[in-house]
């Protein structure tokens, strides 16, 4: 029989699940993992990687467009069907063989199936289609981790479920290009799908609440919307959807509130998540299905109350804890915890002051986040207003990237700007934002600023190589004024 007695048992196999498993078996204890679906979870196969891949071959093509030489080079259009190659690839042809063999080669134990907390440092694991159908039932020594990652949101819009929509599954993993797109939602998703189905060729028709990318500068949104409506999406940016329905040759019909009817042959619903708990057996701890898990900053499950769920060998980590749902912010969050499980079983110190090894500090103050539309925007920590409503005194500057000598260089007629937020009080800066062609990776120079808490008369000695975008950080400094 095989063993069902671990230190750590780990619920979920996504990136952040099986980071925590990693770290657990670094820290020499012993760790199991249960999943329900593909090892790797959601990034690897319906959302990171395959939409990234969708959007990689327009962003070359704008790139060479950009520039009179490379133009004459272009002879033809995207292959859609080529993009669409590569992608399965990039989704590992939905096969997760490559995933589970280095899951086992870390030393963690799989189990297939649905986990579900059947008690205290208990989890049994459930058949996925039939949940009385109790496989295994395994115990923990040490800590139980949920990892289960979070799904598409539907909302209750009539009519929408019978439509059979897309949700970003679909979106991520089509092998056809619809002729007409109807996107809800304005967020990152529908931005990013905005943008890749409009280069693969489709006609998208965005329908947002709250307008394009309503957690980002204002300036960087507009710069995003003006290129979707140059690119030929139909905006519907403050609307409401009232109505759908798909008839019975398939076209589906989008009413908003105000009375327009948006004509389409697939529609996508990126309209925020939901976390992945309503069958994790919550029930069992006090706690209600199907809501996110809030956590202490040691990623212990808490209630209502901020009272540690079973006396504290319960946590969380990822999407599910709705604290930055972000690949990479999950994974921080897995190191950390995992180390401070390994910590806790084995009696070392545990650092949970600000920044210290066992803190998520960069999740609260450093938030990191590319979105890979046209233009791209690159977010780090917080906005003006964000920094402002955290009862911060800050003053912000902006400038244009397009005369900046490297941005100019990198392609013709350049279009970009940037920002920086800085904590007036600390002479630190707490955000920055930058929205242009190829600004992706300038986000690793502000993360390490607002991380470092560099104080900005140090910043003036990180000189930005001439001629890069980079200089865009010496054109903010100099416009934010150096004093003495
Ligand atoms: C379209 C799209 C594009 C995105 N692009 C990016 C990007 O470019 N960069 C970025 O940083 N983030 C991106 N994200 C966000 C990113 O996908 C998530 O933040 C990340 O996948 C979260 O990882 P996770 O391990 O917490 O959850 P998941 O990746 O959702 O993994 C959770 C795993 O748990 C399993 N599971 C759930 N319940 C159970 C259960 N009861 N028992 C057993 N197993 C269970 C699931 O099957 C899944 O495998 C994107 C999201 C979407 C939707
Ligand atoms: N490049 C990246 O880093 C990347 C890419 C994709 C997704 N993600 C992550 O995935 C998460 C989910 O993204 P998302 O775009 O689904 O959610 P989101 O919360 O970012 O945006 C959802 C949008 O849908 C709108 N909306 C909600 N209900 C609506 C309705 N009934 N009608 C019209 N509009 C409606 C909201 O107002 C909001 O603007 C994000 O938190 C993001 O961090 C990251």
């Amino acid at each position: 029989m095989s063993e069902t007695i671990f230190d750590v048992i780990v619920i979920g196999a996504g990136p952040v699940g099986e980071n925590v498993a990693d770290r657990i078996l670094h820290g020499g204890l012993t760790a199991a993992i249960v999943e329900r679906e593909l090892v790797g979870g959601e990034c690897s196969y319906w959302a990171c990687m395959p939409t990234k891949a969708l959007l990689r071959d327009a962003a070359a093509l704008r790139a060479a467009r950009a520039l009179p030489g490379a133009r004459q080079a272009i002879t033809g259009d995207l292959d859609a069907t080529a993009v669409l190659r590569r992608r399965d690839g990039f989704a590992s042809n939905w096969d997760d063989a490559g995933q589970v063999d280095w899951l086992e080669g870390a030393g963690v134990t799989l189990f297939r199936g649905q986990g579900r907390i059947g008690g205290e440092r208990t989890v049994d694991v459930v058949g996925v289609d039939d949940v009385d159908d109790v496989v295994t039932t395994l115990q923990a020594r040490h800590a139980v981790v949920v990892a289960t990652g979070s799904s598409a949101r539907i909302p209750a819009i009539p009519g929408l479920i019978d439509a059979r929509p897309w949700t970003s599954r679909e979106a991520a993993s089509a092998h056809t290009v619809p002729e007409r797109l109807a996107i809800i939602g304005g967020g990152v998703v529908g931005t990013e799908m905005a943008t890749a189905y409009t280069a693969l060729g489709a006609q998208v028709t965005l329908v947002s609440l709250d307008g394009i990318l309503p957690t980002v500068e204002p300036y960087a949104a507009e710069y995003v919307m003006d290129s979707l409506k140059e690119s030929g999406v139909a905006l519907h940016p403050r609307s409401e959807p009232a109505e759908v329905h798909r008839d019975e040759s398939g076209t589906v019909h989008l009413t908003l509130v105000d009375g327009t009817t948006i004509v389409s042959d697939e529609i996508l619903v990126a309209a925020g998540r939901t976390p992945n708990t309503s069958q994790l057996g919550l029930e069992h701890v006090g706690l209600t299905p199907g809501q996110w898990l809030h956590v202490d900053d040691s990623l212990r499950v808490v209630d209502a109350a901020e009272s540690t769920v079973g006396g504290g060998w319960l946590y969380a980590a990822g999407d599910v804890n709705r604290r930055a749902l972000l690949t990479h912010h999950g994974k921080y969050q897995a190191r950390a915890v995992g180390d401070l499980i390994v910590a806790r079983a084995q009696g070392t110190q545990v650092d949970l002051s600000p920044w210290g090894r066992h803190a998520v500090t960069a999740d609260d103050r450093a938030v990191t986040q590319v979105i890979f539309s046209d233009p791209e925007v690159v977010a780090v920590g917080l906005t003006l207003r964000a920094a402002t409503e955290a009862g911060l005194d800050v003053r912000a500057v902006e400038h244009d990237l397009d005369a900046v000598a490297g941005a100019a260089l990198h392609a013709d007629g350049y279009h970009g700007r940037a920002s920086m937020v800085v904590d007036q009080a600390r002479n630190v800066i707490v955000g920055f934002t930058a929205v242009g062609p190829d600004v992706a990776e300038l986000v690793q120079a502000a993360a390490i600023a607002i991380a470092g808490e560099v104080p900005l008369d140090r910043l003036w000695h990180a000189v930005p190589a001439y001629p890069t975008v980079s200089e865009i950080w010496l054109r903010l400094l100099e416009t934010y004024g150096r004093e003495g």
